[in-house]
């Protein structure tokens, strides 16, 4: 079960997530309470092994802002949220980075008909840490794609079971406060998924 942990923004917790076993980490670079800038993204990507697939979040930005937080970070990965047209992720195409589609379940869910390499299929509203009816997309997604939207340690369980995901996605669920990381719940929520 490949997993991806979302919006970090300290040191100390992309080494907890690094050494709990996350395949993915996740820097938002847009608007959010977990935005961090491309500045700060470079600080923190730089403390991830080549393993790990370092991921800059956006919604709504256009490709050429996209590209320059890419190059100021070096991230190597590009997630973006929402209804992104077709052309956003083809124009991103050149950078050689991984390239990930987040929608919620009512858009196209089959992994590559926007060229992107990874697919989520995340809450209607990201971020907000709101459970939602993850059975409803059971064998509706293709490909490789990531169940996100209200996952914690406790309940990750029982979403993997009503879906059937290839991977999962976290960022509300491993935080005290919106934005506040916590060590102990991202290796509690690593071992959930792996058990
Ligand atoms: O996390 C945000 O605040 C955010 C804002 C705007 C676009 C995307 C955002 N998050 C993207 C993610 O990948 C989240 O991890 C995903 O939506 C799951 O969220 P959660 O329900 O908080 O686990």
């Amino acid at each position: 079960m490949y997993v991806k942990i979302c919006g970090l923004s300290d040191p100390a917790h992309v080494a907890a997530a690094v050494e709990a076993g996350a395949d993915a980490i996740g820097f938002v670079m847009t608007r959010s309470p977990r935005r961090v800038t491309p500045e700060r993204a470079a600080e923190l990507a730089a403390l991830v092994p080549p393993h790990v697939l370092t991921v800059g979040v956006f919604r709504g930005e256009d490709p050429e802002t996209v590209r320059a937080a890419v190059l100021a970070s070096g991230v190597r990965g590009v997630q973006l949220h929402g209804r992104h047209p077709h052309g956003d992720f083809t124009a991103l195409k050149d950078l050689g980075v991984r390239l990930v589609r987040a929608v919620d379940a009512q858009a196209d869910l089959r992994c590559g008909a926007y060229d992107e390499d990874l697919l989520i299929v995340d809450a209607p509203h990201a971020g907000s840490g709101l459970p939602w009816d993850w059975a409803a997309v059971r064998g509706r997604p293709t490909g490789q794609w990531m169940l996100a939207g209200g996952l914690d340690p406790a309940n990750v369980r029982e979403a993997v079971a009503a879906a059937d995901p290839w991977g999962v996605d976290v960022s509300s669920g491993v935080e005290t406060a919106p934005g506040v990381k916590d060590s102990a719940l991202i290796r509690a929520f690593l071992e959930a998924v792996r058990g």
